[in-house]
This record gives structure tokens, sequence and C-alpha cells, in this order.
């Protein structure tokens, strides 16, 4: 061991000694705060005298008990204070640091050295910092520059200086087991080991490795809407959540985790990035599928279409006679042209064309749709839209009072008070008995009975009428949305000229699919916006952040509808346009159009080239997939060739298959998967390849990221990674279509060390540009 050496593992030594010495005193701590609140719960009521007999003894009571539940409270407090530190501390028991910098601050002559590490930890006397956090503002330094002058900002303004070195620890049980001089070394050492690793059940935080770039999209706080654009295996889903963690520290005092919302692409996905941020010692945001907010708001109204279910259409209709309407369909209802003929229509509902539902009572109308038509457009039209389907509804109301009174004295109340039970009966006279002054004696008692359970009786028959007014559900939002797609609208909604392609037939179609009570994917936000606009849009603005990941797969209309619904957050959008797979997407190739959302002053847009998931040889391969896939650089880490073998039918496909996962099993790949096409062909593929030992196939609705051998359909392993890729079929019959280009290199960048793909027959026409030499080609 070298003097330097030496000096480090003394500073290290003393870490260890103050994290375990601070360990031991907190576990003391805490275990006696939980003894503190254990002994407050269990003796709350021994201590308190209950006395409630004259109106001084109530206060007092009251008072005791509250001063009882504040005592518990702040024992709580403590507890979970002194909690938090022991994960904090323990967190760091292992690895306490990963990097050192030596800034010399400007004006100063001293050069301190900066241990960097997941949390901070402070000497005994809490005056000197033994480790920064990753996010404190000076740790911007290790990710932001080489040796040479430096800066970082401060609450209190910039800071200069110079930073004299940098060094990366590889550390392991208290022992520094290597050192890396990184203004000395060329290429990344730690980031190759860390890269090097095996995949597992989930994803990891990469404070350690964080990158200039990716730091940049971490670190940043201006503007309403930073775009990421970045390379397959670039590190964005990886720079979006150490993004969460460092909001999270920076504005701790006033930010909760759960006013955070990421929006991932399926529940596979969340589980599996799940531990990032309790790794780093923060929780978790909240996680959403888009799908999952739409079903939450319309699923008991129609079968909302999941967005796979249209995938699939797209992949295996292409001979349905309505596919081209279909994607017609689809394109256009995802367009911001779309967006602002919705806001059109609405606008047009002032005047008229409102289509209301009438109200029924006991199989009888009471009030015809077309008598609230009637009202709603002899309401006072200068005021709001909103403000006059107000006034409508407290119309309603008055109605249904006035309703209530006549039928009080109908014979189907009578009837009814017949034929209620004993104990309802005398639940109604004790009640009488209470609040009203008169008893059995009483002067016509009986008529007053009745009276009481015929109103009790018309209430209850009309409650859920009330309730279904107070709800607005007297406007009948199905048949508007369907209006929207009548040949009458069409120039309300279009100005001359600008009538899109297929609009009759779009038109027909979703009439058809409404009136069968289904609602198509494409249709599902645009008629969640109708809705709002005309009910009023219930936005939540607790939400302060919104991550949307994998925004590739989102529409414009789908970010205008996101930016109204949490109207007080800053937003950032994560994607790449070569991994676009629906078809909405079909006409964006970047995400310029989102710019319009905030203003180009609000927007920020940050492009990442460099892949890190893959091997070199595996990046070489898959850039030529792609039109300018030659600006994706890789990191420098060798692997083997993809390889590509062609063979005759499936039964050798299926031999093959089974060998090589054999093989890369003895490799030493622990996730490995066989990628297919669509959800058939994977169903096919699992049946074919059933003697592989614990093979497990994935489907939409599959939770939990499977380690192991699975077979998946190239959609739903979009955002994760494995060892190994297994492309099932990739032959021209299978992929002989450019629309399906996206998805093809979706599935090979999902590759870490290994990509094997196969062909039954000719391979896909895609691979015929890769130059000789990046792809190893054999016959089977
Ligand atoms: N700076 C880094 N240090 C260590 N590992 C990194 C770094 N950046 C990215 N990685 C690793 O690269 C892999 C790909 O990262 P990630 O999934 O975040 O990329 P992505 O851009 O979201 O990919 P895709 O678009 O293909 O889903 C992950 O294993 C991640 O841990």
């Amino acid at each position: 061991m070298n003097k330097e050496m030496r000096k480090e593992q003394a500073y290290l030594d003393n870490v260890m000694e103050t994290i375990a010495k601070q360990i031991n005193e907190v576990e003391a701590d805490t275990e006696k705060r939980k003894e503190d609140v254990i002994n407050i719960r269990r003796h709350f009521w021994d201590d308190l005298k209950i006395n409630m007999d004259t109106f001084d003894d109530y206060l007092e009571t009251i008072i005791g008990m509250r001063q009882q539940a504040q005592d518990l409270s702040v024992s709580q407090g403590t507890h979970r204070h002194a909690f938090n530190r022991l994960s904090r501390l323990k967190r760091i028991e292992k690895v306490p640091y990963f990097g050192r910098i030596d800034f010399a601050e400007e004006g100063t002559d001293d050069t301190e050295q900066i241990r960097i590490g997941v949390s901070m930890l402070t000497d005994e006397t809490n005056e000197n910092i033994l480790i920064y956090d990753w996010r404190a503002p000076i740790s911007s330094v290790y990710y932001d520059y080489p040796p040479g002058p430096a800066e970082y900002s401060t609450p209190g303004g910039i800071v200069r200086g110079d930073l004299e070195k940098k060094l990366q620890y590889n550390i392991s049980n208290g022992l520094i087991e290597s050192m890396f001089d990184t203004s000395l070394t060329i290429g990344d050492e730690i980031l190759q080991g860390v890269l090097g690793k095996g995949s597992n059940k989930y994803m990891h935080s990469i404070v350690a490795t964080i990158q200039r770039e990716q730091n940049k999209i971490i670190r940043n706080v201006r503007g309403s809407l930073l775009i990421v654009q970045g390379a397959a295996g670039s590190g964005k889903t990886s720079a979006a959540l150490q993004r969460i963690a460092y909001i999270l520290y920076k504005y701790r005092e006033t930010l909760k985790a759960n006013q955070i919302i990421l929006f991932s692409p399926n529940n596979m996905f969340s589980s599996y990035v799940s531990h990032v941020l309790p790794e780093l010692g923060e929780e978790n945001m909240q996680q959403e599928t888009f799908q999952d907010y739409l079903e939450y708001r319309l699923g008991k109204s129609f079968n909302v279409e999941d967005p796979y279910d249209q995938l699939e259409y797209l992949l295996n209709a292409a001979g349905d006679p309505f596919y081209k309407t279909r994607k017609a369909s689809i394109q256009l209802k995802a367009s911001s042209s779309f967006f602002g003929a919705i806001n059109r229509y609405r606008e047009s509902l002032e005047t008229s064309g409102m289509i209301f539902k009438g109200i029924k009572f006991r199989g009888h109308t009471l009030i015809s749709s077309k008598q609230i038509t009637e009202i709603f457009y002899s309401k006072d039209t200068s005021l709001r839209f909103l403000n006059r389907i107000e006034k409508l509804k407290e119309w309603l109301i008055r109605e249904i009072d006035k309703i209530e009174k006549t039928e009080l004295s109908k014979s189907w109340v009578q009837g009814e008070i017949e034929l209620l039970s004993k104990e309802e009966l005398q639940k109604v006279f004790t009640q009488l008995e209470k609040t009203e002054d008169f008893n059995e004696d009483s002067f016509n008692f009986y008529e007053k009975q009745h009276k009481v359970l015929a109103r009790m009786i018309v209430r209850r028959k009309l409650k859920p009428l009330r309730k279904r007014v107070e709800a607005l559900q007297f406007i009948n939002i199905k048949r508007l949305y369907k209006q929207l797609f009548e040949n009458s609208m069409s120039t309300k909604l279009w100005n001359e000229g600008e009538v899109p392609d297929r609009w009759g037939e779009v038109c027909v179609l979703t009439r058809e699919m409404l009136e069968e009570g289904n609602l198509f994917q494409e249709d599902a936000t645009p008629y969640l916006l109708l809705k709002e606009l005309i009910q009023g849009f219930q936005s939540n603005t607790a939400i302060k952040h919104v991550l949307v990941d994998e925004a590739q797969d989102y529409s414009v209309f789908q970010f205008e509808f996101l930016k109204r619904l949490f109207p007080a957050a800053r937003m950032t959008v994560l994607g790449d346009f070569n991994q676009a797979i629906f078809a909405h997407a079909d006409n964006f190739e970047d995400f310029h159009a989102l710019t319009s959302l905030y203003g180009q002053s609000e927007t920020e847009s940050i492009v990442l080239d460099r892949s890190y998931r893959s091997t070199r040889q595996i990046i070489d391969f898959t850039r030529q997939l792609i039109p300018e896939g030659e600006q994706i650089k890789a990191f420098d880490r060798e692997g083997e060739k993809p390889a590509l073998t062609k063979l005759a039918d499936h039964a050798e496909l299926h031999e093959e298959i089974i060998a090589k996962i054999d093989y890369l099993h003895n490799s030493g790949d622990h996730t490995i998967a066989v990628i297919c096409k669509t959800a058939a062909e994977s169903s096919a593929a699992y049946q074919a390849l059933s003697t592989v030992r614990d093979l497990k196939l994935v489907k939409k609705n599959t939770g939990e990221y499977q380690q192991g051998v699975i077979v998946i359909p190239a959609y739903l392993a979009k955002g994760i990674e494995f060892d190994a890729v297994i492309l099932y079929d990739a032959s021209n019959q299978v992929y002989g279509e450019e629309n399906l280009r996206r998805l093809f290199y979706t599935a090979c960048t999902r590759a870490m060390h290994h990509l094997q793909i196969y062909s039954v027959g000719e391979p896909s026409y895609f691979l015929d540009n890769v130059g000789t030499g990046e792809l190893l080609e054999t016959e089977g």
C-alpha cells in the first residue's frame, strides 16, 4: 500500500468508526424513543381523568386528552427522526462515499478535500462534514468538471475556484479496494465495472457515476418544461429518478414525495424502478400509468380499450377493411388540431347543441331533456358556460324539491309505508320522540307520523336522483361526444380546407364503436377532455412535479391534457422517438411540438447521445437500424458481437433457442428475454419452449418484473433491460414493413451483454444495411 493509499484508508477508517459509533448511539436512542411511544400509547387512558359531570369537568377532560395526544405525536416524531437517521447511517455503513474532489475556492489559500456519498455525515462535534451528500451544491463540481477552473451555484450565489483533483473510489467492506485519479486515467473504470455487471429484478441508483449531461437533467430547476431526448440506454429513466431524489433534497422543507408523480409505461416497469428512491433514502414518488388514470375516470361508463390492444390490432389486422380508417383515426385524435377542434366544439355548445338527459322518477319523465335544453339556452348568455351549467343544476334541484312536495300525497307512498318493517317503524318512532314534541298520546299523532314517514319515503327515493343532478350527470356526455362525429358538425370543427383525411370514415367508425359501449384507446383522452370542458376541470394542484417517461408514446393531445390536469406542476418529459411504437407517433419525429405547451422561454431541451446499457458491439449494430443512428455513441465496453442465425423452420428455431438459453446461463446471464413481436407470437413461443426450466410468459397485466428466462412481446419490454436478448423470429415475414422498424429497434436495444437474433427464412430487410462484420451471420 503506498503512502497516498494509506492516508486514504486512514480517513476511511475514521469515517467507519464514526458511523459505527453513531449507529450504536442512535440505535439505543431509537429503542428508547420506541418504548416512550409504546408507553404513552399503552397508558393513554390510564393517565387521563375522564369526567363529564359538569361543563368544566368536560373541558378539563378534553384538555387532558389533547395534551396526551400532543405528547404522543411529539414522541412519535422524535422516534421517526431517530429511525430515519439510523437508516441513513446504515445505508452508508458499507460504502460511505464514492468520490473526492479537492477544491480550492477563489480568494482562499485552502484546498478542501470533499468526499461525496449517498448521504451526509458529520463528526461528533457536528461541525465538520466528513461526507457530503451527492446533492449538495458543491458536489455538482464532481459531476460537472474535469480538473481545472470550476464553479457551483449556492443560494448565496456562484462559488468559483479550482478543481485540483478528482478521485473515484471502489470501497468494499471498509476497505478501499481501488482508487482512480480521474484526472490521470483515461476511461471510466468504475463505470466499466458497474455496467459490466448483470442486471437483476430492480434498477439501481447511479449516483456514483452520473455523467455530466445526465447531471444537467438531474439538477435542472429552471422553467416549467424540461424535455429530454435520449438514445436507448442513455440513462433517461435513471436521470429521471435521480432528479426526483435531487428535487426532494433541494426542496425538502416544502416538498413531499407524494407531490411528485411519475407516469410509467406499465406496472411491470413501475415495479422495476421502485427501488431506486428508497436506495437513496427517499420515499417513492407516486407512480401511475396513463391508462390506469383513464380507467379510473372512465372505467364505469365504457369498456376502454388499452394501448396494447390498440397496438395488437395494428400489428395483426393489416388485412382488416377498416385498418386504414382506424390508423387515420388514431393519428387524428392524437393531434393538437383535434385538441383545438374539441375546444371549438365546446364553445359552439354555448349557443346550441347541448344534450341533456330527462329527469325521470318512478318510470315517468318529470322534466324532459327538451325542457332542460330550453331552460339552459334561456339563461343569461353573458354568464360563463360553467356558471350556466351551475345555474341549471340549481334550477333542477329546486324542481326536485317541488316534486318532493307533490309526491307526498301520491298513493305509491302509502303503499311503501305499509311495506316498512317493524324495525324501521320503531326507528322512526324513536326519532320522532326525540326530535318532535309529541308522543302516542299527542293530538293527531298518527297523522303527524304518517307525514314524517311519507317525507322519509319520498326523500329516500329521490336521493339517487339528487345525487346524479349534483354530479352533473344530467348532461349527456356520451351523446355529446358522439355528436362531435355527426356529419353536420364538420363545419363547426374545421375551417374550410382543413377537414382531415378520411374524416367521414373516421366519424362512422367512431359512432359505431360508441354505440356498442366501447371506447377506442384514441378516444379516451378526447372524451375525458370534452367531459372536463363541460363539467369543469378536475385539476390537481397538489402535484408539483410531473415526470413522463417513455414520452414518445404519448400524443400531443395527452400532453395538453396533462398540463391542464396538473396546473401547478413542472413537467419533465423523457423519451426516444426511435422507440415510438404506437401508431399515433408516426407523424412525430421530435418533441418540438411540446414547446408550445409552456412557451419557448419556459422550455429547456437536453439531448443524451451516449448509450450505457449495451456493449459497444451491440450499439454498433443497433444504431444501423435507425435513421441518423450514427449520432449515437457507445460507452466503451467490450462484448461479443450480436449474432444472426437463419433457420429452416420453427422446430429448428425452438431447438436452437433452448440450446442458446443453456449457453447464456452458463456464461453467467441471469436475465434472458425471448422477445417476440406480438402477444400471440409470445404465447406460441412460450408453449414451444416449455422445456426451459422456470420459463415465464409476460403478459400485459404482469405486475412484477420477472427475473430468469422470460418470453415477452417487444412493446412490454419497453424501458427495461436484460443481460441477454433472444429475438425470436426476425424474418422478413414477421418484420417486413417499415412501420415495425421502431419496434424491432426497441427489442434489440434491451440487450446489455448478448444479443442473438433468429430468423426462420429470410431475415428482415432492416438488417440489409448492417455493415458486414457488425453481425455474425450463421446458418442453423
Ligand atoms: N451514469 C450512469 N452510471 C451507471 N449506469 C448508468 C448510467 N447511466 C445509465 N446507466 C445504466 O444504463 C442502463 C440504461 O439506463 P436507463 O434505463 O435509464 O436508460 P433509458 O435511456 O431510460 O433507456 P430506454 O430508453 O432504452 O428505456 C441502466 O442499466 C442504467 O443503470
